[in-house]
């Protein structure tokens, strides 16, 4: 294993083991630390841990679990893995979690490269934007987990850190990959290990890349592994053989648990056209909604492409979190989607299609799943996977255009992306 990466949730690291897979690389994502070693032909390993939103330190505790597997494995360069909208609090976990890594590794220099072009979040004059809009305007100000009410990378990652944050200008990105290096390289000397990187197109992310050869430790969005390949592939690493992957025929079903933009505009596409199941949160966590009655439907459903869904606007979320506590409305929830997702597929569900990183994680979690196959890319951030006979879609929450479930329902089913 060459590159190793730790994801800090399953949708997110699906995510980067497509850009990986696309840039010609072996990639195996693993769901946790694997207990045994990885196969021979694993050229990068993903592993995605369920870190974003849990406690600091336990958060440190599950990366340095995973980055003493990888290394274990071999990797030269580790990646961590977070949202290419910062997804985090004040108190962490990227901060901590990248500190953690960057003190194990000895790394001195560590990027901190958010942007996803491709998805449209770039980074300039160390703000995030989400296409037009800042981050803290783009919707993200009203996530359930991790709010983010401020746009500016530098300033919210000092707060997670008790060291000073650096920065790499726009000017420094535009000159190319020897400019980048140069000013890391003084943003290094002058104290600062963590640099927020401008980005606002892949060639960007190119240069970036090319800059980061050698360095042991890189974080980001899935927009920072579009570059690393090359350097391994410049010096003869790559096999360059690409995984054979196949669909699936069968009932296919869909558990949204996000309530982000995007998926609230997937949902209402598909419901209105699709049996749609809508989940009230308070009826699950008082126990009137079971997974069984959830299962029940689907089954019922199951030749229709179904959709079971606890999505719902930013209000509903709010009061629900406020009724209930927010981490008891996410467990229940999380737990409903794991049971139902272990229930369906028993019941001969062969393609199943999650929306949301943590509503992902706890049905891969539920399904007992270890490791995935990547395929055919859904849509940019989301490939197709197999788990043994399970095709799956693990959708981030503002992934995917409005008709995603439909286009990924026919991908693992064919087996085949878009031209
Ligand atoms: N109706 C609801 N009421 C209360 N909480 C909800 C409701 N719908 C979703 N949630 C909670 O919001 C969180 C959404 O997390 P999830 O990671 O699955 O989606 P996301 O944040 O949109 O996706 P991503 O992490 O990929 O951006 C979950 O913890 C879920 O339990
Ligand atoms: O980076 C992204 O935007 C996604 O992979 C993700 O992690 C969203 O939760």
């Amino acid at each position: 294993m060459l590159l190793g990466v730790i994801g800090d949730d399953f949708t997110g690291s699906s995510d980067i083991a497509n850009t990986l897979a696309k840039a010609g690389m072996a990639v195996t994502q693993y769901s946790g630390v694997p207990q045994g070693a990885a196969a021979p032909s694993v050229e990068a390993g993903i592993v995605a841990l369920k870190s974003r939103t849990v406690p600091v330190k336990d958060a440190v505790r599950a990366s340095l679990a995973a980055l003493d597997w990888l290394l274990a494995q071999g990797c030269e360069q580790i990646v961590f893995k977070y949202c290419s909208t910062f997804d985090s609090t004040p108190q962490g976990n990227i901060g901590p979690v990248a500190a953690a890594l960057a003190d194990r590794l000895g790394a001195s220099i560590v990027p901190v490269v958010p942007s996803f072009p491709g998805a449209g979040r770039t980074v300039y004059q160390g703000h995030l934007f989400v296409k037009d809009t800042l981050l803290s305007e783009s919707g993200m100000e009203a996530h359930p987990l991790t709010p983010m009410t401020d746009p500016d990378i530098r300033r919210w990652l000092a707060l997670q850190l008790s060291e000073p944050v650096g920065h790499v200008p726009f000017d420094a990105v535009h000159g190319g990959a020897e400019s980048i290096r140069a000013r890391m390289q003084a943003e290094a000397k002058a104290g600062r290990r963590m640099q927020v990187v401008d980005t606002v197109c892949d060639a960007d992310l190119m240069a970036i890349g090319a800059a980061c050869a050698g360095l042991k430790l890189v974080t980001g969005g899935s927009g920072i592994a579009m570059g690393l390949p090359a350097n391994f592939r410049e010096r003869g690493k790559l096999s360059g053989d690409g995984a054979a992957w196949r669909g699936n025929a069968g009932p296919c079903a869909i558990l949204a648990g996000s309530s982000s933009r995007q998926t609230r505009a997937q949902v209402a596409r598909h419901a209105a056209s699709h049996p749609a199941l809508r989940i009230v949160a308070g009826d699950v966590i008082e126990g009137r909604t079971t997974p069984e009655d959830v299962t029940d439907w689907i089954m019922r459903h199951a030749d229709e492409l179904p959709l079971a869904y606890a999505t719902a606007d930013p209000e509903t979320v709010r009061a629900v979190q406020e009724e209930y506590g927010r981490d008891r409305a996410a467990s229940a929830l999380e737990a409903l989607f794991a049971e139902v997702a272990r229930q369906i597929v028993a019941r001969g569900v062969t393609r199943l299609i999650a929306a949301g990183g943590e509503t992902s994680g706890a049905v891969v979690e539920g399904l007992g799943i270890d490791a995935l196959e990547i395929g055919p890319e859904i849509a940019p951030g989301a490939p197709a996977l197999r788990a043994g006979d399970l095709t799956l879609a693990l959708k981030s929450g503002n992934f995917g255009e409005d008709d995603f479930f439909e286009t990924a329902a026919g991908i693992l089913g064919t087996g085949e992306g878009e031209a």
